[in-house]
């Protein structure tokens, strides 16, 4: 292949520029605006340097099929620098970030035995439990709901994987995840990744040189991710030595196979932990971009309610059997995926081999970006695409179409190994907040209604920075108390 490329160019792309390459050319606070930008001027298959990275942006659904799943087994490697950087940061144990291998396949084994579509429906009792709960917690301490979705999400997972049910407040448990978590999410950056891949011996410089402070901040890191792994995991060691394990994806995979094959239950070991990193924050961060769209347009959440109380009445709380009957609440889900997409540059596969695709070249180990963001503001598919408009998905005849706005979890072997959970836990924590709130913005002491003017965090998934809104129970006089009767 590489003799090829002398007669194959590369896809169009903005001119680089010489050492930082197309660097300059990115909206640091969203990528992924610049990389629709460029798919407007040079088209749906983009090539970008930046730094000494080659970069492959993938700007619509058909071409990310034709790649990421028509030739999978050449688009589904992650990019080294970022591999790498896990690893400093001690993520090593990170199903999303290891290389395309045996080691990968066994993690996605394990994902599938707990998280494949039909195992899935086994736990929907449990997510319409926890929403409910979920919902007692917003009654309370409504202005608490940012930290009421990532407990909800949190949990769910939690329960899944290790049988395990946190206290809604400090749980020792999950203190330990998020201390990793948030501090990962803080360190694994783009920029970082990119300084190491430029200057991979900075890795090695000891800890208590001046300016090391990535150094000891990679050393601290690597604790918590170590702590990460072993806490939960360890719970369900005792519990299962005890006789009082409830039954989980960890007690499953081990009971399968002997725990002395010690390859095999570590990789059980980090993709239970994975399946926690991977999904609490995107899920509590979809819901949280729920709320912000019923806060800006109260008349979608007006219409949905209307659906829900010709479907429920008044008395009773909506479950899963009911989702057949309820389109519009559906409409209104996927909106929401594709509306703001939590993780709008999916995340980054890379290419086992040099490819040519419609006579252009793309290089070996070159990261390829699927550019969720661009999907979603495809003018052609969706009008008016900033408009947070459910009725999109609706045929002519007033049919929900067969979009599902599946995109949002990716593609190809990599695509989300947690999707069917991801979709009932968004679903069931949403059409249970319509049913019991109304969700409507603050007002000020003169009773005029405060603007929401939303921003969005950036990074490798992206959420709404916190806004104010209130949730006003629909029926008169509902506590607590009465709510769980309607359980
Ligand atoms: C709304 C919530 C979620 C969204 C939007 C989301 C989105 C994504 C995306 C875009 C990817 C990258 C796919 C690719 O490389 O093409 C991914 C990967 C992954 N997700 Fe999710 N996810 C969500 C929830 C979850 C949950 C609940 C789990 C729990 C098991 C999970 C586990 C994973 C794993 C393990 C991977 C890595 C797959 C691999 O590299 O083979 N996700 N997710």
């Amino acid at each position: 292949w590489p003799s090829r490329r002398k007669h194959t160019p590369f896809p169009p792309g903005p001119k680089p520029l010489p050492i930082v390459g197309n660097i300059l050319g990115i909206n640091p606070g969203a990528p992924w605006v610049s990389y629709t930008e460029w798919g407007k001027t040079y088209g749906e298959l983009v090539y970008s340097r930046i730094l000494n990275q080659e970069i492959i942006i993938i700007n619509s659904e058909e071409l990310a099929r034709d790649l990421l799943e028509r030739r999978s087994s050449n688009y589904s490697d992650r990019p080294e620098i970022i591999r790498m950087t896990n690893d400093f940061f001690g993520w090593s144990f990170n199903t999303v970030m290891i290389p395309y291998s045996n080691r990968w396949r066994l993690h996605r084994r394990l994902f599938h035995q707990a998280f494949r579509a039909e195992a899935a429906l086994s736990y929907r009792p449990m997510q319409i439990r926890k929403a409910r709960e979920l919902l007692v917690n917003l009654l309370e301490a409504p202005v608490d709901f940012p930290a009421h979705f990532k407990t909800y999400s949190a949990s769910v997972i939690m329960s899944i994987v290790y049988g395990y049910e946190p206290a809604p407040r400090d749980d020792p448990i999950i203190s330990i995840v998020e201390r990793a978590v948030d501090l990962a999410i803080e360190s694994i950056r783009p920029e970082v990744a990119a300084f190491l891949g430029l200057f991979p011996f900075v890795r090695y410089v000891p800890s208590w040189l001046p300016g090391a402070s990535f150094k000891r901040t990679a050393l601290r890191s690597q604790k918590y991710a170590g702590d990460m792994v072993d806490a939960p995991f360890q719970y369900v060691e005792k519990s299962m030595d005890a006789g009082t394990a409830i039954p989980s994806m960890v007690t499953d995979s081990l009971r399968r196979v002997s725990t002395d094959d010690e390859k095999y239950s570590q990789a059980v070991r980090e993709s239970s932990v994975t399946a926690f990193a991977a999904g609490s924050e995107t899920t509590a961060s979809t819901l949280l971009v729920f709320i912000l769209a019923m806060v800006l347009y109260p008349e979608v959440q007006q219409r949905a309610q209307a659906e829900l109380n010709s479907v429920l009445g008044t008395d009773r709380l909506p479950n899963f059997e009911d989702r057949a009957s309820l389109p519009y609440v559906e409409a209104v889900y996927r909106e929401t995926l594709r509306w703001f997409p939590t993780a709008p540059l999916g995340v980054p596969h890379a290419t086992t081999n040099a490819d040519v695709y419609n006579g252009y070249f793309i290089p070996q180990g070159a990261t390829i970006i699927t550019n969720t963001w661009a999907m979603t503001r495809n003018e052609a598919k969706y009008l008016s695409p900033e408009d947070f408009c459910p009725e999109r998905f609706f045929t002519a005849s007033g049919e929900l179409n067969d979009d599902t706005v599946n995109y949002a979890f990716g593609a190809g072997r990599r695509i989300c190994a947690g999707r069917y959970i991801a979709d009932a836990s968004v679903w069931s924590a949403m059409v249970s907040i319509l049913a019991t709130f109304n969700i409507t913005k603050c007002k000020d002491e003169q009773g005029n209604e405060l603007p929401v003017n939303p921003k969005w965090v950036a990074g490798v998934t992206t959420r709404p920075y916190d806004f104010q809104c209130n949730f006003v129970p629909r029926f008169s006089g509902l506590t607590a108390e009465k709510l769980t009767q309607m359980f």
